[in-house]
């Protein structure tokens, strides 16, 4: 293929495989993940020079553009003289945005800097994970989407409201890029433990894809965020001036699924057979119900049942080399009956029915559910939600956790409430009164919801707790020693999860996949960090990581007879990381 340029004609350089779709798995697919047509990428046959170079997210590359750059492409005049390069650009955001005292503050910065150079962007958040994922997702995503109307730039994905009914084919054509990948959609319903923030829930779909290119590769032209607006029952945001959304109240029933419908079987029709659809933060009465209907007719999967089940796992795994015995030795309390609780209980008793050939049936009596009217038990069974019903053993009512904890004696404390402070002084004490480590895990986000911090948990455990969370903690100095809270956040999973489905092309999603997901984070904690009592391996390395997990998720997809690609590469790990979009400019020449 010709490079450079030619009148001002942006075309693909030779050296740069990444340009033909942006770098990423449709470049090594062939033909059969997509026509010639999507391929081809809109600038490729477009002038994109001067002025419209420097609008267009996707190509400017800002002072970093070089001299002979600068004429190829009619920019001189339009910059300052000062050349720089990208790495030096990356030093002066990092120091900008440092100076930023509030959070949401750093936030908008990013949005602005994704909106105006994606390179840019992709590469700061790469080489500062630790520091950037807190600020592009959990905690601030969270304040994000609570002042997402007030804060609104530009549209950064699909907004599909009920006033689009029987049109969703037609707006899917309105989003500029045609070769996606995967989708990543809410109805803002359950925005982590914020509840209902109907339109501006977006911030999630928004910051969940960044992640599946920062920290899976996937190439942000193969990412659409999409929310689908049927209102919103929080009074708060339909009384307030600057919120984006449809103002009335949630349309339930068949209004609802009719629309849901309809986008399901638009982006079938637009998309094909492999596109991945991510559901996110719905709320549970649609969570579980919409899996189930289209599990068997498309590439779904949902983050906050399946995605955080799968983190969980492999943090319990993990754990397992710190506090000793098999996972079928422990036994497990959730705080929260909801999805990710359920979703995590059912991984758990899966893993531990595969390994030791009990039925699953059996499996799930070490794990018990507290939900906000006590023990799940049988008595209970009658009035439950069906995803309850398979955790309502035999036992008296209890009503409060403290008294659930002293009933059942568990090694393993779950927060998945949604409820910050759950985890009191009371219960933690407990947990370390039976437990020589007691394992916990204060899963709710952002972090004013997390069930206890992590300086709690070690205060209250006396520094014998195994802590995780779902959003970050810094470590926690104790009795003169340094304690590393991991953070147990579905981020470490669907990234590379995502990009294992993609990269096989599979056409339907297995529980399988997650156990073999699980398995693959887990063998990535090291004996330094084991030494260091972590049981989640550092973000710092969460490309490699992500590329691992694709690896054994695409082998699980051949071996289940569920890939489409063929032949079946034969180094899945090295083909994973060539996958993987690169961040670093492209020369223009
Ligand atoms: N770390 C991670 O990767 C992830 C974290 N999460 C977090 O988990 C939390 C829950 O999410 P999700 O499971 O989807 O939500 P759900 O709404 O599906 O479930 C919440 C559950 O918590 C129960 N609950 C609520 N308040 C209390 C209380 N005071 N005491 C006891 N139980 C209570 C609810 O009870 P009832 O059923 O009776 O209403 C329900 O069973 C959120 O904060 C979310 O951010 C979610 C996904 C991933
Ligand atoms: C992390 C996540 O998916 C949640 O809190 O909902
Ligand atoms: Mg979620």
């Amino acid at each position: 293929m010709d490079s450079g340029l030619t009148n001002g004609v942006l075309v693909p350089s030779a050296d740069d495989k990444s340009v033909v779709g942006g770098g990423g798995v449709e470049d090594v697919y062939g033909e059969d993940s997509a026509t010639e047509d999507q391929l081809v990428t809109p600038w490729t046959v477009s002038v994109a020079s001067g002025y419209t170079l420097l609008r267009d997210p996707r190509f400017n590359k800002g002072l970093a553009f070089s001299e002979n750059e600068r004429d190829a492409h009619y920019l001189r005049g339009l910059l300052p003289p000062s050349v720089s390069c990208q790495e030096l650009q990356e030093k002066r955001l990092m120091h900008n945005l440092r100076q930023y005292e509030v959070p949401l503050q750093r936030y908008i910065a990013m949005m602005d800097l994704q909106e105006r150079n994606e390179r840019l962007f992709y590469k700061l958040l790469i080489d500062n994970v630790e520091e950037l994922l807190p600020v592009v997702y959990t905690p601030v995503v969270g304040e994000a989407c609570q002042k997402y109307g007030s804060i609104f730039r530009r549209p950064q994905g699909l907004f599909i409201s009920l006033k689009e009914k029987g049109k969703i084919l037609e707006v899917l054509k309105n989003w500029p890029e045609r070769s996606i990948q995967v989708i990543v959609v809410t109805d803002g319903e359950r925005i982590l433990g914020l509840g209902d923030l109907g339109c501006q829930g977006m911030g999630i779909p928004v910051g969940k894809l960044s992640l599946y290119t920062a920290l899976g590769g996937v190439r942000p032209s193969a990412c659409l965020p999409v929310t689908i607006d049927v209102g919103t029952n929080n009074e708060k945001l339909l009384n307030d001036e600057f919120y984006i959304g449809l103002r009335q109240k949630r349309a339930t029933g068949q209004e609802y699924a009719e629309l849901l419908h309809e986008f399901m079987c638009a982006v079938k029709q637009n998309y094909g057979e492999k596109i991945l659809i991510q559901f996110e933060d719905f709320a549970n009465h649609n969570a579980f119900e919409l899996l189930a209907k289209y599990r068997t007719t498309h590439l779904v999967f949902n983050d906050d049942i399946q995605g955080t089940a799968s983190v969980v796992l492999a943090g319990l795994i993990a754990a397992l080399k710190l506090v000793g015995g098999t996972l079928a030795d422990h036994s497990f309390l959730f705080l929260g009956a909801g999805e990710a609780g359920t979703g995590i209980a059912e991984l758990i008793a899966l893993e531990i029915s595969k390994r030791t050939n009990i039925p699953v049936e059996e499996t799930r009596k070490k794990i018990w559910l507290v939900d906000s009217k006590g023990l799940v038990v049988s008595s209970r069974k009658e009035s439950l939600q069906h995803f309850k019903r398979p955790w309502a053993h035999e036992h008296e009512p209890v009503k409060e956790l403290f008294d659930a904890v002293k009933a059942i004696k568990p090694t393993v404390l779950i927060g998945t409430s949604g409820v910050g402070k759950t985890f009191t002084k009371d219960v933690v004490e407990a947990m370390a009164s039976f437990n020589e480590k007691p394992v916990i895990f204060a899963l709710s986000n952002p972090t004013s919801q997390a069930e206890c911090t992590a300086e709690e948990a070690y205060e209250w455990t006396k520094g014998r707790a195994i802590f995780a969370s779902g959003s970050p903690f810094n470590p926690v100095e104790y009795n003169g020693k340094v304690f590393v809270p991991g953070q147990a956040n579905n981020a470490y999973i669907f990234p590379g999860f995502g990009l294992g489905l993609i990269m096989s092309g599979t056409i339907r999603m297995h529980d399988d996949m997650l156990l073999a997901a699980s398995e693959a984070l887990a063998a990535q904690v090291t004996e330094e960090n084991y030494a260091k009592g972590l049981i989640y391996p550092p973000l710092t390395n969460i490309r490699e990581i992500s590329a691992r997990i694709a690896a054994k998720v695409a082998a699980k997809s051949y071996e289940l007879g569920l890939a489409s690609r063929l032949p079946r590469p034969k180094d899945l790990v090295k083909f994973a990381e060539s996958c993987m979009y690169s961040p670093v400019y492209r020369n223009y020449l």
